[in-house]
């Protein structure tokens, strides 16, 4: 699958913050989107999921070879062609227990809106041992209940995320406000996923040694616009990634 947007541009009052004349993501396993603070990264996840009306522009998502324009649909309809996001803000989690939000996001993968959902959602055996399996590799404090810290609500939105099985999974700063060895385990997860062809993922994120040991590819963005694309060792070399972001 494949993600391509272009001349994709974001404004607020007037005030550009985003001008992609092309991109495209889909074509590398786990690719990385890096760049400055308000350098546009989360404006531009968010554009290419229809969370954030862009204010000119076009994206695409093609599967299997047929391309399909997302200008027209909900948020919710993208998620459910297959393009999901993590959230970058931790959502509250107190209307339902860990199980069941996992078991509800597998269920209705189009659902965005997880707080509209009170009711249990129904029990299939294959899901139950792939929550289990889940709830065992991720363990919560308390599995049978509900989220409890920041941390566990991100892993959980993480989590959530993944059961849905997408084709494509743009996550937004992974790391933040997960201890160390919980993002190791889930970007092995997310590995697994990717090495068995289930999925494709674009990585927001600050924690540049998660960049360069994870993807295959990084897009450099900065003031809106991406200025530099290639392999991690290349984006690692390049003056321009290195005067704009790495403070050289
Ligand atoms: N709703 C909004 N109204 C006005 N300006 C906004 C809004 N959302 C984002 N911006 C501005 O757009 C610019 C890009 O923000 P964005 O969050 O996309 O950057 P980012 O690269 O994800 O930053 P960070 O790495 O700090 O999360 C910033 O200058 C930000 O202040």
């Amino acid at each position: 699958m494949k993600l391509t947007a272009r001349n994709l541009t974001k404004s607020y009052v007037g005030h550009p913050v985003l001008d992609i004349s092309a991109a495209s993501f889909g074509d590398h396993g786990i690719e990385g989107l890096i760049g400055p603070n308000g350098a546009g990264k989360s404006t531009l996840l968010g554009c290419l999921t229809r969370r954030i009306e862009a204010t000119t522009g076009t994206v695409h998502f093609a599967k299997n070879g047929e391309a399909q324009s997302l200008m027209d649909l909900e948020s919710f309809e993208v998620a459910r062609l297959g393009l999901v996001k993590t959230n970058q803000r931790i959502q509250d989690f107190e209307s339902l227990t860990i199980r069941d939000s996992l078991s509800m996001a597998a269920t209705s993968p189009a659902r965005q809106d997880w707080r509209s959902v009170w009711r249990t959602p129904p029990a299939d055996d294959a899901l139950e041992d792939e929550i289990d399996t889940l709830l065992t590799r991720f363990p919560f404090s308390d599995p049978g209940g509900y989220a409890k810290s920041g941390g566990e609500k991100k892993l959980l939105d993480i989590l959530r995320c993944i059961i849905v099985k997408p084709q494509m999974l743009l996550m937004d700063e992974p790391t933040a406000g997960l201890p160390d060895e919980i993002t190791k385990d889930v970007m092995r997860l997310v590995q697994e996923k990717v090495e068995a062809g289930e999925m494709t993922v674009v990585i927001i994120e600050h924690d540049l040694d998660l960049i360069w040991s994870n993807c295959a590819y990084v897009h450099f963005l900065s003031e809106g616009s991406i200025l530099f694309e290639g392999g991690p060792e290349e984006v690692k070399k390049n003056r321009v990634v290195a005067e704009k972001y790495m403070g050289v």
